[in-house]
């Protein structure tokens, strides 16, 4: 059984609001692609756009695609020309590439209002053009536009359209839900019906699926089961409004679920890779909690779900993570039991097996603090050093002791606002007073730590502040409203960031909470200068 993966990130994908690829973009993403192993890349519409065109003259040279064929997109004739002299026809023709994808009209309505010509005129466009591509020597595959759509109001012409298109060379004709508004079950009623109208196998038939019900991936799914075994979508889902199908889960759904050899081997483990990857080159930030490829996609927060998990991970994930290239992570936090801990502290490589009552007494502490407004979700660095103050023998020294800090800011007639810190501290026995200024009381704190520690520990200039979250909760615990401070460091010697919370009234003081945490965890575990 052959299945044609056809990939549209580079043509619907890039119809999605906010994305706006370069050409060397345009390369970096197909390459991306065919490591993930689809076997058609469509590239864009060459003649519609520039970069189109520049795209495939420099796919010509600078591609090397190992499992896809490049695919240029374009639509059949305009009304009342001949195709040979139509010059949308001459751009695709001169994208050179393998196969081409021709978008035609295939409900009469947009026909009659959409193109303003006659449904006999819209079929012989659909034929002269599949027929001209495919004595050019092109495979040719077309995307019937509004095709669910058309063929409930008038299934006579719908299928007139496929039947005209395969009669004149089409490899494949693509139903497009176009307007995204199909369920699973129209999709395969739909499929079921045409075929035996048309006489043909489904297997000539493709599926294209916009997200509007946000069934893309069901519908998809869902036509692949009917028999069509060419099926479209992108990388993450991206594409026109709410988008396309997302090949990532329709892949993963096909060939775990359903047992469909559908990528070449070893390609469903680049899952996760390609799919961030190319988040990062359209600029949208990685969907957190999408399906198989999302940081949250095996991310465990109920205490029950942890302590299934304990005896066997395959109890509460529904594949095993590392076969799309992602990792399951246990959440601390107010939902946590023994086993989350338990769970959790492996993961930082501290083993609380052997000791219950420290991992009772961790687990209560996360409740309570949780309570108090502290979240450990995020700030696993903090969540270490309370494991660590609790584990018997695994607790890390603070590497000074608070004496005092004060903090002032100062408004200056010039209209500047300077802070200024001073902490007093003891360390190693020694008692230092260090003041610094900053753009913001916990820069100027930050600082002044760092003066007043550096001596003693020279290793802390690598730490950087790479992030500042500051997060007021609601007062509910009778003292008005609280503030979280979530502080993210970065190594500049290339370690690992970490993170470490604090909560107060006081943004300054949880600020505080959270830079001392910072400090403590990254010193403990750089190598000492
Ligand atoms: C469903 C989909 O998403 S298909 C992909 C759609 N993608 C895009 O539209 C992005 C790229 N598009 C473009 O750059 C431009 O729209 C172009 C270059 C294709 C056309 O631009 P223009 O010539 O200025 O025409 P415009 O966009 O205003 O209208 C589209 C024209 O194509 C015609 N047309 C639409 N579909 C088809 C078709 N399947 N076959 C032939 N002609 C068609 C329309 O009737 C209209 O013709 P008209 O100019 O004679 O009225
Ligand atoms: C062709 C296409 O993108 C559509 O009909 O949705």
């Amino acid at each position: 059984m052959t299945f044609q993966v056809y990939d549209t990130t580079l043509r619907d994908g890039a119809q999605r609001e906010g994305i706006s690829y370069s050409v060397v973009d345009k390369l970096a993403v197909a390459r991306l692609l065919d490591e993930f192993g689809v076997g058609f890349i469509e590239g864009g519409w060459p003649g519609a756009m520039p970069k189109d065109t520049e795209f495939f003259r420099r796919a010509r040279t600078e591609l090397d695609l190992r499992h896809a064929l490049l695919v240029a997109f374009g639509a059949t004739r305009k009304a009342g020309l001949a195709v040979a002299d139509d010059p949308q026809v001459r751009a695709l023709l001169d994208a050179e590439t393998p196969a081409v994808c021709l978008v035609a009209k295939s409900d009469i309505r947009h026909v009659e209002r959409a193109l303003r010509t006659t449904g006999a005129e819209n079929l012989a466009m659909v034929t002269d053009t599949v027929a001209h591509f495919v004595a050019e020597g092109r495979r040719v595959f077309l995307d019937c536009e509004h095709f669910f759509d058309g063929y409930r109001y008038d299934p006579a012409y719908t299928t007139a359209v496929t039947s005209a298109a395969l009669d004149a060379g089409a490899e494949i004709v693509v139903m497009c839900d176009t307007n995204g508004g199909m369920l699973p079950s129209q999709v395969t009623t739909a499929i079921g019906a045409l075929t035996e109208r048309l006489g043909v196998a489904p297997d000539r038939l493709g599926i294209h699926c916009q997200n509007d019900t946000s069934c893309a991936v069901a519908n998809t799914v869902a036509a692949v089961e009917a028999g069509v075994r060419h099926f479209q979508g992108t990388a993450n889902g991206y594409g026109e409004r709410p988008g396309n199908a997302d090949l990532f889960a329709v892949v993963g759904n096909l060939q775990l679920k359903l047992g469909l050899p559908v990528l070449p081997d070893g390609c469903l483990e680049q899952m996760v890779r390609v799919s961030h990857a190319i988040a990062e080159i359209a600029n949208i930030a990685p969907e957190t909690h999408q399906a198989y490829v999302g940081a949250a996609a095996f991310a465990h927060k109920a205490g029950l779900h942890a302590s299934a998990i304990k005896v066997d991970p395959v109890l509460y994930n529904h594949i095993d993570p590392s076969v799309v290239g992602n990792d399951m992570r246990i959440l601390v936090t107010e939902m946590a039991g023994r086993a989350s801990i338990e769970l959790k502290s492996r993961e930082l490589g501290l083993d609380l097996a052997d000791h219950p009552d420290a991992a009772s007494r961790v687990t209560k502490r996360v409740k309570d603090l949780e309570a108090g407004g502290w979240s450990f979700e995020a700030a696993d660095a903090s969540f270490e050093l309370l494991v660590r103050s609790e584990l018997p023998g695994a607790g890390t020294p603070r590497p000074f002791a608070l004496e005092s800090y004060r903090v002032l800011v100062e408004h200056r007639e010039d209209g500047a606002v300077v802070s200024e810190a001073t902490v007093k501290l003891r360390v190693r026995g020694e008692r230092i007073i260090a003041t610094a200024e900053g753009n913001g009381p916990v820069n100027a704190l930050d600082e002044a730590l760092r003066v007043a520690l550096s001596r003693h520990y020279p290793e802390l200039r690598g730490f950087e502040l790479a992030d500042y979250k500051v997060r007021i909760l609601e007062g509910s615990h009778g003292t008005g409203a609280i503030t979280r401070v979530l502080v993210e460091t970065a190594d500049a010697n290339g370690g690992r960031d970490w993170t470490t919370v604090g909560v107060h009234e006081n943004v300054v003081e949880a600020s505080w909470h959270a830079l001392v945490d910072a400090l403590t965890y990254g010193l403990a575990r750089t190598p000492k200068v």
